[in-house]
């Protein structure tokens, strides 16, 4: 059976693309099973409440525990379990690693939340019983999680075996050795006054391999010396350190 994912929102139509484009594809290759769900779903006073004001005041609104406490009851029931995964600014970093790891769970539940984010003690004591994940998806602020989630739920799909075509592409990309990938080229061989780096037309296919490793040691060194800091000292050769 594929991937389960619930994604709980006060905008589910935000993920009705995916339904077309996900659904679709999991229908055929059995890959995701997507389900998404409207918070209000689980209010029960005319308003459909979903928010008041915070303790401790201060500005916005804050989201009621209630209606998310009922929720989970309902898309993970006693007995079964699932990893909850909640966007916060206040979140680990999300990244390539973490998209391995999420892709790896069988059920997963997304819990977007709005105004200025969702009462602690949800995830507090949704914590008792499964894993939770809060992350960040940079250092920048968001009206809410639905957007993150779909970030998440892109980096995550293309990572399960099968809905890539062809494999090898997951093997060189960004991130994948911890390096930045290496500048693409294609035909025409010159445009514009550009010619494409002779390396890549020589055939050579083990110059080709060295030239691209440089290039991304050059340009992880340029744009993301943070990465470059943290490589594994082991995976580099004396002449990538002679760069
Ligand atoms: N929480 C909160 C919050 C706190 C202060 C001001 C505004 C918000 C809005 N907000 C409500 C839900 C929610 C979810 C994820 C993000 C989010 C993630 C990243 N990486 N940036 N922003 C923001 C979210």
């Amino acid at each position: 059976t594929g991937k389960r994912v619930d994604v709980v929102s006060i905008f589910p139509e935000y993920f009705a693309p995916l339904e077309l484009s996900l659904i679709g594809k999991a229908r055929t290759t059995g890959i995701l099973d997507l389900h998404l769900h409207d918070l209000r779903t689980w209010t029960h006073d005319v308003h459909r409440t979903v928010d008041d004001t915070p303790y401790g005041g201060g500005p916005g609104m804050v989201m009621k525990p209630e209606p998310w406490g009922q929720a989970l009851d309902e898309l993970v029931p006693q007995g079964t379990t699932a990893r909850l995964v909640v966007p916060t600014p206040a979140g680990a970093p999300f990244t390539q690693a973490t998209a391995y790891e999420l892709a790896a769970e069988s059920h997963l539940v997304f819990a977007c939340g709005r105004y200025e984010g969702i009462d602690q003690r949800v995830l507090d004591h949704a914590a008792e019983r499964m894993p939770v994940s809060e992350v960040s998806l940079g250092d920048y602020v968001l009206f809410g999680g639905e957007v993150a989630v779909l970030v998440m739920l892109e980096a995550i799909t293309r990572l399960i075996p099968g809905v890539l075509g062809n494999a090898d592409s997951l093997a060189d990309e960004s991130h994948a050795h911890g390096l930045l990938e290496t500048p693409a080229y294609t035909k025409p061989p010159s445009w514009r006054g550009h010619d494409v780096p002779d390396i890549l037309r020589s055939g050579d296919h083990g110059r080709i391999a060295r030239w691209r490793r440089d290039q991304a040691l050059l340009r992880t060194a340029a744009r993301r010396p943070d990465l470059l800091a943290a490589l594994d000292p082991a995976t580099l050769d004396k002449r990538d350190l002679a760069l």
